[in-house]
């Protein structure tokens, strides 16, 4: 053996080979674990401190999101001009060209703001369609020429224009992949999307059930964000199907129109612009359509004046989100009870000051009451004696208001859903217009006198009342008093506050599942008010002016006055129909379920009594029994009847108390075995009908509305030719009102309307037959 060049011998060298090698057969787990870990750390360390250019591979809106400095902030004008590519964006905007499937929470928290920021974008309607026997195509053809004459779209050059020409697609040719996954890439940059649907139903194969399933498959995609056309700015869907071969929707009409705007609502996270709209093909399909076209056409304009679907509806970037299925009752509902808290506004001292000139009243609140028009002398105010002016204080320095802004009662009624319109007026939308706007069922006015729920507007000029019932499931939350001792606000700022208000909320229910496009289409016009929502109505100075501002629209006037304030009564002007709650027979139990706070309470309600009964020939008078298991309902049928025969009124509406479940009712010692069973009902109004009739009183019982726990008498001046006719004839009473005046001499009988609905009479059950009767988790009931 030789020594090498570096003169180490071969066989030393052999040696440190094969040591070498020992070593690392010995070694050889640790040492590759441990270069392993350090070229590990190396990589993270390195890549935690490499600067990264941003997210690439998720789309823009993600961007949005991320640069958004807080979630609730307003996009500010800088946020604006992210849409509009920058160099960086350019490069993103290629890697975004990849795989279009992306995980993540994207367009859910980018949804509304995201357009608010739309200064500058195109609005592009995609109308798409399907049709079998070409009838649709036809029609989508002609609806998108409509539409795009409409909104004033542009043809290309035009570039100023908001929207682009509409284009139509049909359902059988695109690739649904390109829409119904992500929205596809526009032609033009910074283009918004708004899908709507013409879809005619089929109980056969059609395209329209693989276009359905790909809906269906795409929302349950795993890889798929549930909601991945979030970023449309809104879609709708009308449909078009046959009523003589399918009469109603449980029997399937416009089935598959409905489920496009259910998979469709999914998709897009809630964002319906329009509610769903339907029509018959052979009948008042065109119609509908128009009808449809007109309140699509209103929310297209509004997105292009506020870049937003507007209040209530996802996407509009305000924070109400409208489209719970689970609505509260309003007597479900946790209610503060303000009398309980020393605090309360205006009560907390216990001083009730009387003041005797109203004028002084409306001269002190001139400030901020009066919008400085010249007020009508008000009616004269009540006092708690029986209407003897009792020695007062002088009028305070200062007028306040009945409920402030701010307030712990203004607080607790807009956390109710009351709407406060000026400083003691609100309006509310009850559960049963959002039940009509659904196909859900009208409430028992709808079955007695033919008022549709969804035109009705529910609203109160005085949230102030003299009375603390011990069922009202405001329980405590309206102020309390015997005479108006606020600022007054003149009934034009109350009148147009409370339309303004209603409207807007019912605007909110646009996007709420199951709304018909054709109620909420006649929403939009009030056709009623009730004045029972809260407090007492006639208790405001100048309730004869603000009825005449509601029938000079021609929206018909239910009163409902607690019977506590006589004089005012007797001052009232003509009502479509006025009720007085009659909630007890006698002194003892009225003081006990009542809790007036006038001391001459029985007398004041005797005089109701009277003015009622002097007014049965002019006006349309009605006894309001509502029955609390006992308080009022018990061995009470004889005295009910003595009433009826003191004031005579045209009719008696008898209704099961609704359980509110707050501390103050229970405080009251109500519980849920006060609230009577319908059976119950049924069993007092067949006593008190015989107690009636005993007394030679002609009365009958004319209707029920099971639904709602309650039941109709009327007097046999209601019943012509053998048949209840407690409908009213609106036109004539409006009529009536015009050529005679406000106070003038005309006769309930004079604007009686055609006779009840079979289906509303005793033992039908009084449930509207165009409407689905469905249980509180919104399933369908059967029909009994
Ligand atoms: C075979 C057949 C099945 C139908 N099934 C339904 C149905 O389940 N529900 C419905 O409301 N209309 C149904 N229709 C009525 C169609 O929806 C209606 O005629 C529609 O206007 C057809 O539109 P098109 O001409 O664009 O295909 C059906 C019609 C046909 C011919
Ligand atoms: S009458 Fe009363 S319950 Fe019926 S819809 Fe009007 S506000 Fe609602």
């Amino acid at each position: 053996m030789f020594p090498d060049s570096r003169g180490v011998s071969p066989s030393v060298m052999a040696e440190i080979t094969s040591y070498a090698l020992e070593l690392w057969h010995q070694h050889r787990i640790p040492i590759l674990m441990s270069t392993l870990f350090i070229l590990a750390l190396l990589r993270i360390y390195l890549h935690s401190t490499e600067k990264t250019p941003g997210l690439l591979a998720v789309p823009k809106t993600y961007k949005i999101k991320a640069e958004k400095p807080k979630a609730e902030a307003k996009p500010d004008a800088s946020e604006r001009t992210l849409p509009s590519a920058t160099a960086g964006d350019e490069k993103k905007d290629k890697i975004k060209q990849g795989p279009r499937r992306i995980k993540g929470d994207i367009a859910k928290k980018a949804r509304g703001s995201a357009y608010a920021t739309s200064e500058g974008r195109k609005i592009q309607v995609l109308v798409f369609f399907s049709s079998l026997t070409a009838s649709t195509e036809k029609i989508t053809q002609s609806f998108a020429q409509e539409l795009a004459a409409t909104l004033g779209c542009s043809t290309g050059e035009e570039s100023d224009r908001k929207f682009l020409a509409p284009k139509v697609l049909d359902l059988a040719e695109v690739d649904y992949d390109e829409y119904f996954i992500t929205p596809p890439k526009t032609e033009t940059e910074n283009t918004d999307l708004v899908y709507l649907f013409l879809i005619p139903s089929y109980n056969i194969d059609t395209i329209n059930d693989s276009f359905l399933e790909h809906l269906q498959e795409t929302h349950h995609d795993f890889r798929i964000d549930t909601s991945p056309l979030a970023p449309i700015l809104g879609y709708s869907v009308f449909g078009f199907g046959d009523r003589e071969g399918w009469p109603t929707e449980e029997e399937g009409f416009c089935v598959q129109a409905k489920d496009v705007d259910r998979w469709m609502a999914k998709l897009s996270g809630r964002k319906r612009a329009y509610p769903l709209g339907m029509g018959d093909w052979k009948g008042d399909g065109k119609e509908r359509l128009s009808e449809w076209q007109v309140g699509l056409v209103d929310v297209l304009k509004h997105v292009e004046r506020t870049g937003g679907l507007g209040d209530g509806v996802p996407g509009s970037g305000d924070p109400l989100e409208s489209d719970e299925e689970e609505e509260a009752e309003d007597d479900g509902e946790v209610v503060l009870d303000e009398t309980s808290n020393p605090k309360s506004q205006g009560r907390g001292s216990g001083s009730l000051e009387d003041v005797e000139d109203i004028g002084r009243i409306m001269a002190l609140s001139g400030a901020d009451g009066s919008s400085g028009k010249k007020q009508a002398a008000p009616l004269a105010v009540d006092f708690t004696t029986d209407g003897k002016p009792v020695a007062r204080k002088t009028a305070a320095a200062v007028v306040k208001e009945m409920v402030p802004k701010g307030s712990p009662t203004y607080a607790a009624l807009t956390k109710q859903g009351y709407s406060i319109v000026g400083s003691h007026s609100g309006v509310k939308i009850c559960r049963w217009t959002k039940s009509a706007l659904r196909g859900r069922g009208s409430c028992y006015k709808y079955s007695f006198y033919g008022i549709n729920s969804h035109q009705c507007m529910e609203s109160t000029p005085s949230l102030s009342c003299s009375n603390k019932c011990v069922f009202c499931w405001r329980h405590g939350t309206n102020p309390v008093g015997t005479t108006w001792r606020w600022v007054v606000d003149p009934p034009d700022l109350i009148f147009d506050g409370i339309k303004e208000n209603h409207y807007k909320k019912i605007k909110m229910l646009r996007g709420v599942p199951g709304v018909r496009a054709e109620r909420f289409a006649e929403a939009m016009r009030i056709r009623h008010c009730a004045l029972s929502l809260v407090g007492e109505p006639i208790f405001y100075p100048h309730i004869n002016e603000f009825l005449g501002m509601l029938h000079g629209e021609r929206i018909s006037s239910f009163l409902v006055c607690n019977a506590q304030h006589p004089d005012q009564l007797a001052a009232l002007q003509h009502v479509t129909q006025l009720y007085v709650s009659i909630d007890a027979s006698n002194r003892e139990s009225l003081r006990r379920i009542d809790r007036p706070l006038h001391r001459d309470f029985w007398e004041r309600f005797q005089r109701c009594l009277a003015i009622l009964r002097e007014r049965r020939f002019r006006q349309r008078t009605v006894f309001r029994l509502t029955l609390v298991k006992g308080f009022n309902v018990e061995d009470e049928a004889e005295g009910y009847a003595d009433l009826v025969d003191k004031g005579l009124p045209c009719f008696i509406e008898v209704k099961g108390v609704t359980y509110c479940g707050t501390s103050t009712s229970s405080s009251a010692g109500l519980t849920m075995a006060n609230v009577p069973f319908y059976q119950e009902v049924c069993d007092f109004v067949l006593a008190l009908e015989k107690a009636l009739l005993r007394r030679g009183l002609r009365y009958g019982i004319a209707a029920e509305h099971a639904h709602s726990c309650c039941i109709l008498l009327a007097s046999e001046r209601f019943r012509v030719d053998g048949r209840w006719h407690t409908l009213i004839d609106y036109d004539k009473f409006f009529q009536l009102l015009e050529e005679k005046g406000p106070h003038g001499d005309f006769t309930p009988e004079e604007y009686m309307g055609a006779a009840t609905p079979e289906w509303a009479t005793w033992g039908r059950g009084g449930f509207d037959p165009r409407d689905q009767r469905v249980d509180r988790k919104g399933r369908p009931i059967e029909a009994t």
